[in-house]
């Protein structure tokens, strides 16, 4: 697909990101639950000289997974050693990763529903009783060895806790979810990176952004560089919220934070079929694009704002959504309605 603005995903343009990364719970804007009960937990492993219970994040991309993770590390001062699910593709690649790792360090795992079952397997007693069970060789001299490991604290992230297995997520202790950012909360972590980047943003043009950032932290970050970039070239001394609306404009944000991809998706529903209900499955093959795309970037958004619904034959225009498209609002029957619940996220 094309690299749309407002994907809450990384983007090869995203460089930068790293410098405008909160490195503790102090710096970490918003998620205020999320980050009081990782203080206790982290504040009470440190105390004990024990390893952090291992930690579950869950939540759309952007939210702040990754940065977390990395802040859990430092805030108990011990290493921090990152991989994802795909990338672990044999039980012989995580035991050399779990046997190198020293007593109580972080071992992230990113997308981590994406791990191969049998490396999976290996995981639940490393996880459990800090232990490894190998099979070596093959056959009738096939033997099992058990190897001890050093205390860790397992982090893993995925944008689906819909997708894990019970038996992995049943062994964190610390499942936390991330949602959404209000706009106050965005406003000021696009100050900051304002402030970071020495770029010359009033109160009003971080408040622009923030709203069309799609509660997305990532997408506030990229936004910013690139309205910072317009105001570069116009030779802006500040850049207010007109500066601001004008570079949105210019890069299809709409006054919602919806792209183009966006409104492709609502007309989509809106006028091909009469807004609904639509499967998923049918939205993606007239949209070109994978399922898992549309669920994991176009939808979580979309959903949280009311612009669309999830019913049980398929996906249904809401008022909002034909609002943000400029349509008058069809009357609906009340059984196109009954909603379920949105524990996919
Ligand atoms: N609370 C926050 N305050 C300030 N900046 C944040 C916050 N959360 C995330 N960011 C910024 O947003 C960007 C994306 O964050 P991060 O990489 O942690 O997201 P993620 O949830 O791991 O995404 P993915 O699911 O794609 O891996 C980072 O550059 C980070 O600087
Ligand atoms: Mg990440």
């Amino acid at each position: 697909m094309t690299d749309r603005i407002v994907t809450g995903d990384p983007l090869t343009d995203d460089t930068g990101d790293a410098s405008l990364r909160p490195q503790t719970l102090e710096d970490f804007v918003g998620q205020r639950e999320v980050c009081d009960n990782l203080r206790v937990f982290v504040t009470a492993a440190r105390a004990r000289a024990e390893a952090l219970d291992h930690v579950l994040l869950f939540g759309p991309p952007g939210l702040g997974k990754t940065t977390l993770a990395q802040i859990v590390s430092r805030e108990l001062g011990v290493g921090f050693r990152a991989t994802s699910g795909p990338v672990i593709a044999r039980a012989g690649d995580l035991a050399a990763i779990l046997t190198n790792l020293q007593p109580r360090d972080v071992l992230f795992i990113d997308e981590i529903h994406r791990l191969n079952p049998a490396v999976e397997e290996i995981l639940y007693p490393a996880m459990e009783d800090y232990q490894l069970d190998l099979i070596i060789g093959e056959g009738p001299a096939a033997r099992s060895v058990r190897i001890d490991l050093p205390p860790f604290t397992l982090v893993g992230a995925t944008t689906r806790s819909g997708l894990i297995t019970t038996p992995l997520r049943d062994r964190f202790g610390i499942p936390l979810r991330l949602n959404f950012y209000g706009t106050p909360e965005l406003e000021s972590i696009v100050a900051r990176g304002a402030r970071l980047l020495g770029c010359p943003l009033s109160e009003e043009g971080a408040h622009e952004i923030a709203k069309r950032s799609r509660g997305t932290p990532r997408i506030a970050g990229r936004l910013l560089r690139r309205v910072r970039d317009f105001g570069a070239v116009a030779g802006l001394a500040q850049i207010d919220a007109r500066a601001a609306d004008q570079a949105l404009k210019r890069l299809d944000v709409d006054e919602a934070g919806l792209d183009a991809m966006d409104r492709r998706y609502l007309r989509l529903i809106a006028e091909q079929y009469g807004g609904g209900p639509v499967g998923v499955e049918t939205l993606a093959a007239a949209l070109s694009e994978q399922r898992d795309m549309i669920e994991d970037v176009i939808e979580p958004y979309l959903l949280q704002q009311g612009l669309v619904q999830r019913t049980p034959r398929g996906r249904v225009l809401g008022e909002r959504g034909y609002r943000a498209l400029g349509l008058s609002v069809p009357k609906r029957e009340a059984s196109q309605l009954d909603l379920l619940p949105d524990d996919e996220l």
